[in-house]
């Protein structure tokens, strides 16, 4: 029997991951901080596609909690074959104005904890003929956004961290892929404390987490390197490349600037 671990799985995107991968019958593994949460979608699975489901109730923001989670793993003899490294959130907000400690915890979960699980579960997911590594990044990883300045270079980290072992693993079995998605109708907006104002703009143009998980699943399975869902995305993905940096940088400052 083999799970999937899935990071930041209570809501959003990675509920999404969560609901789409039982649905194809993977069996999962939930973790993120809120216990009652992580329970009661995990009973809702278990009614619903019949498939195993554990949670572990873990801040991830924590630095010795990727350690955690893989002691977790080993002592329940969890044998697993697909990651997804999606926990995440951004700070909004003029960078001198958001305090040092909160910049640092936010780079530990958006960087330091996906290379840190990563590293550690690397040597289980080697043990499959085939395993999945899936990390969520962003299109904010393709461009600076000011007023998102960390949250975007934290995805860029995100970004070429996955297309570098992506290479290095090749041949072992072990798929690597990056989910960059756009505008995302989740709790992201609030939790990185954005104006109603930007709210209100980012949903005019924000996906569901439900397309983006299914897009993401599918991307996954079809070992792509890089996953950007929606066409509108694309398109911005794909000016960022021929635009001059300035244009787009002033073009996301307009977007997010309070
Ligand atoms: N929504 C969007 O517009 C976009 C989102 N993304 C990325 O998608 C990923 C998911 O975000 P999204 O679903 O939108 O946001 P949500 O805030 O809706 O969900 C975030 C998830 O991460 C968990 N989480 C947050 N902090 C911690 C922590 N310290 N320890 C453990 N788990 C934590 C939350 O669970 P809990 O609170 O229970 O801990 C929750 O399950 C992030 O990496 C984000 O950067 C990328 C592009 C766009
Ligand atoms: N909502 C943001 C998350 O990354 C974005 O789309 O830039």
């Amino acid at each position: 029997m083999t799970y999937a671990l899935i990071t930041g799985a209570s809501k959003g995107i990675g509920k999404s991951i969560a609901e789409e991968l039982a649905a194809k019958g993977k069996n999962l593994l939930l973790v993120s901080r809120s216990e009652e949460t992580l329970n009661e979608l995990r009973l809702s699975l278990i009614q619903r596609y019949n498939v195993h489901v554990a949670y572990l109730a873990i801040d991830l923001s924590a630095a010795e909690a990727p350690q955690l989670v893989s002691n977790w793993c080993t002592s329940n003899n969890y044998s697993i074959d697909v990651l997804v490294n999606n926990a995440g959130y951004g700070l909004w907000g003029p960078f001198e104005k958001v305090s040092l400690e909160s910049h640092q915890e936010m780079l530990q979960l958006n960087m330091l904890t996906v290379v840190q699980l990563t590293y550690a579960l690397l040597p289980e997911l080697k043990k499959h003929a085939s395993s999945y590594i899936l990390n969520v990044a962003s299109t904010a990883a393709y461009q600076a956004v000011p007023t998102l300045s960390l949250y975007a270079a934290s995805k860029s980290f995100v970004l070429l961290f996955t297309r570098g072992i992506r290479l290095e693993l090749e041949g072992t079995g072990v798929s690597v892929s990056c989910l960059c998605p756009g505008p995302t109708s989740t709790d992201f907006v609030t939790r990185a404390g954005m104006s109603l104002a930007i709210q209100k703009k980012s949903d005019t143009f924000s996906m569901t987490s439900e397309a983006v998980a299914r897009i993401g699943v599918r991307g996954m399975y079809n070992h792509k390197a890089e996953i950007i869902p929606g066409l509108l995305n694309k398109i911005i993905v794909a000016a960022t490349a021929w635009l001059p940096k300035y244009v787009t940088e002033k073009i996301a400052n307009d977007l997010y600037k309070k």
